[in-house]
């Protein structure tokens, strides 16, 4: 299909910092067909695939990391693969630059209406790129500028060891990104970095419209958002990674022997 021939160039978020490289949204990155077949996967999961989290689920591909935030080498599963790392990021050689040349670590955020993730950093455990596609409903997703006195906690909270967000309350996003259903957004380096990122827990977004939503100009379809508002419904995102440190199982065992 001609239209998914994409151009990373095309679809920058040119409203963020970091000279417009750090931050990509693609509009219909799947099919609606590709959509359903991933939702179904997700959904028919055993119940025990879940960790439940205070505000959401997740399930984490191929595994939890590791205490010291080492991923024991695994493959993903091939629904997770095909048709999302191959083709589609290969084609854009997303992860090109990346130490594994590909991602290797998902995470299955499922966020009913009203809940949402606290501010956070993903953290020094992943190469600073997060692909992420979503399932299901449209969100928001926050950004926040880090406190400059050092305060941050740098929690990651990816894999639900976060204490909870008290000293973030009353706090404004300084960028906020609309996040469609079958969209892909990227965001690395110094968006990764540099800003700490959330959903905020509400049913509704609202105040949306070309001069909050820095990605508006890139949307599939802004019309269901003329009258500013999102009335949220169950969504699912996928979020892809490249794990730094992978331990191969034989060699894990080696290690122990000796000890
Ligand atoms: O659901 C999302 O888009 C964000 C999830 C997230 O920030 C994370 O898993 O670290
Ligand atoms: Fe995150």
């Amino acid at each position: 299909m001609s239209e998914r021939n994409w151009n990373l160039e095309d679809v920058r978020i040119t409203g963020l910092p970091g000279d417009g490289v750090d931050a990509f949204y693609i509009a219909d990155f799947i099919t609606q067909d590709e959509e359903e077949r991933l939702l179904e996967k997700i959904t028919t999961a055993p119940l025990p695939t879940w960790k439940h989290l205070s505000h959401r689920r997740l399930q984490t591909h191929p595994s939890p990391l590791t205490n010291n935030n080492t991923l024991l080498a695994s493959p993903l599963p091939s629904w997770l693969v095909c048709p999302i790392i191959s083709p589609h990021f290969d084609r854009l050689a997303l992860f090109a630059g990346s130490p594994h040349k590909a991602p290797n670590h998902v995470l299955v955020n499922e966020y009913i209406p009203g809940q949402g993730i606290m501010p956070h950093e993903d953290g020094a455990a992943y190469y600073p790129l997060v692909a992420t596609v979503s399932l299901g409903g449209d969100i928001v997703l926050d950004l926040y500028e880090k406190r400059k006195d050092g305060e941050e906690t740098g929690n990651n909270e990816m894999e639900g060891n976060n204490s909870g967000g008290g000293a973030n309350s009353g706090r404004l996003p300084k960028y906020r990104i609309l996040q469609e259903r079958r969209s892909l957004l990227v965001t690395r380096n110094r968006i990764y970095r540099d800003y700490l990122h959330g959903i905020a827990e509400r049913d509704r977004d609202e105040g949306l419209g070309p001069d909050s939503i820095c990605n508006w100009n890139l949307l599939g379809d802004p019309g269901p958002f003329g009258d500013g508002v999102n009335v949220r419904e169950t969504r699912i995102s996928l979020t892809y990674r490249d794990v730094l440190k992978v331990a191969k199982l034989g060699n894990t065992m080696k290690f122990l022997n000796k000890r």
